[in-house]
């Protein structure tokens, strides 16, 4: 009922504008499919690789779509996946485009989902996945690579840890989303939106600092739940190779005073999660953080592992971090995230499923996390293409997809 029957794929917006890859599979009992590529803007070096849109799509249509289209069956992933590794033949997806890749991995699941009669989770999860959601982190201020003039750190992200239910997690990181702006005017300070939809004023990390804790509490007297912050730092971004230094705009920091910076704001502000806070080639410094800190705080790696199982392994054997983020398209397909977050969940380390900072409406993700009972997902606060996985959370708890 699953054999795939046909597959198209075509050029569609993304939330920065630009152009990415979407993907409809069709099966022979009609069960139907559709996916499409995120993009991101500080990706890390290790990624899989994104090709240009119609470069990716033309290769596609050339190497996976016949060794998928009446050869393998949507309802089982490994086959898929397997056969878009096969197709593309390099361990980095460059020949497809991890972008045409992830949008056929993604809509293959959905295609066998549809024909089950499934939600998605729960093709990917079993049927007993469904009761526990992820914590959303709600990127509120954001500056780096997302935003110009804006914070060196790239995210500060508000975290509602005792949110009862995930309505009320979604609803609370808006609030803040909210209050933040509320401040910022007070303050009288202008600010536009970043790429994730976060405000990026144009103000330094200290004053950030002191807006979101302040908001953060502020939500957290009205709704009555326990709500602490995080940051994605995008240590990678940062760093300058030929000085060893991290470059901030009021400074430079050397590896150890990065350290002694990262874990005194851990301290100061009770962080509840910290995301490449070093360079993605530093094992050591990230080990040496989560040792300092690693018992209070989760030490994120996204540009450390970009969602890839032999960095993880290594990551594990070294002590580097507690938790990893998982980014479909940084692998290239749904079965290497799932490994990763099942290697992470074995080996004591925290998964946070993520978006993109170029998003589209899809939201796989949402399911992805559900079906892997993963603790936290990032996936931004407001906007179109952030609300779309935070409502589709929404409608999971409420048994509406
Ligand atoms: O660094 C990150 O974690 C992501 C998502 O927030 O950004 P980008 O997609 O630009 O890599
Ligand atoms: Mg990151």
């Amino acid at each position: 009922m699953t054999l795939i029957t046909d597959i198209r794929l075509r050029r569609i917006l993304d939330s920065r504008g630009n152009p990415t890859v979407e993907a409809d599979v069709v099966t022979e009992s009609g069960g139907f499919g559709r996916a499409a590529a995120p993009s991101g803007a500080s990706t890390g070096e290790y990624e899989a690789v994104e090709r240009p849109p119609s470069e990716a799509i033309a290769a596609a249509r050339e190497h996976a779509v016949p060794r998928l289209v009446g050869e393998v069956y949507a309802g089982n992933q490994r086959d898929v996946d397997a056969a878009l590794h096969a197709a593309d033949g390099t361990d980095d997806f460059s020949e497809i485009g991890a972008n045409s890749a992830v949008a056929i991995s993604m809509a293959g699941a959905k295609a066998g989902a549809d024909v089950l009669g499934a939600p998605l989770f729960q093709h990917l999860g079993g049927t007993f996945r469904g009761a526990n959601f992820p914590i959303p982190l709600g990127n509120v201020v954001g500056g780096g690579e997302h935003a110009a003039d804006a914070t060196d750190i790239q995210e500060f992200l508000a975290a509602p840890v005792g949110a009862p239910s995930v309505e009320d997690a979604v609803f609370a990181n808006a609030a803040v989303h909210a209050a933040v702006s509320d401040l910022l005017s007070e303050r009288g300070v202008p600010c536009g939106k970043g790429d994730e939809g976060a405000w990026a004023p144009s103000i330094d990390d200290g004053e950030a600092f002191e807006i979101v804790d302040e908001a953060v509490s502020l939500v957290e007297d009205e709704v009555g739940f326990e709500i602490k912050f995080g940051l994605d730092v995008a240590g990678a971004e940062l760093y300058d190779a030929d000085s060893g230094t991290y470059e901030y705009s009021d400074g430079s920091r050397d590896t150890d005073e990065q350290i002694e910076y990262i874990a005194d704001l851990v301290e100061e502000y009770d962080l509840v999660y910290v995301e490449d806070p070093l360079d993605e080639d530093d094992y050591d410094a990230f080990a040496d953080l989560t040792d300092k800190v690693g018992d209070r705080t989760l030490i994120c790696g996204d540009d450390l592992f970009v969602t890839n199982t032999d960095r993880l392994v290594e990551g594990i054997d070294r002590d580097a971090a507690n938790s990893i983020l998982i980014k479909p398209n940084q692998i290239g397909t749904l079965t290497d995230a799932f490994d990763a977050i099942e290697l992470a969940t074995e080996s004591g380390y925290d998964s946070v499923v993520s978006h993109r900072s170029g998003e589209t409406e899809d939201a796989t993700i949402a399911h992805l996390a559900v079906a892997t009972d993963a603790p936290y997902i990032k996936t931004g606060a407001v906007g179109g293409e952030r609300t779309a996985k935070l409502n589709e959370l929404i409608r999971i708890a409420d048994d509406a997809t």
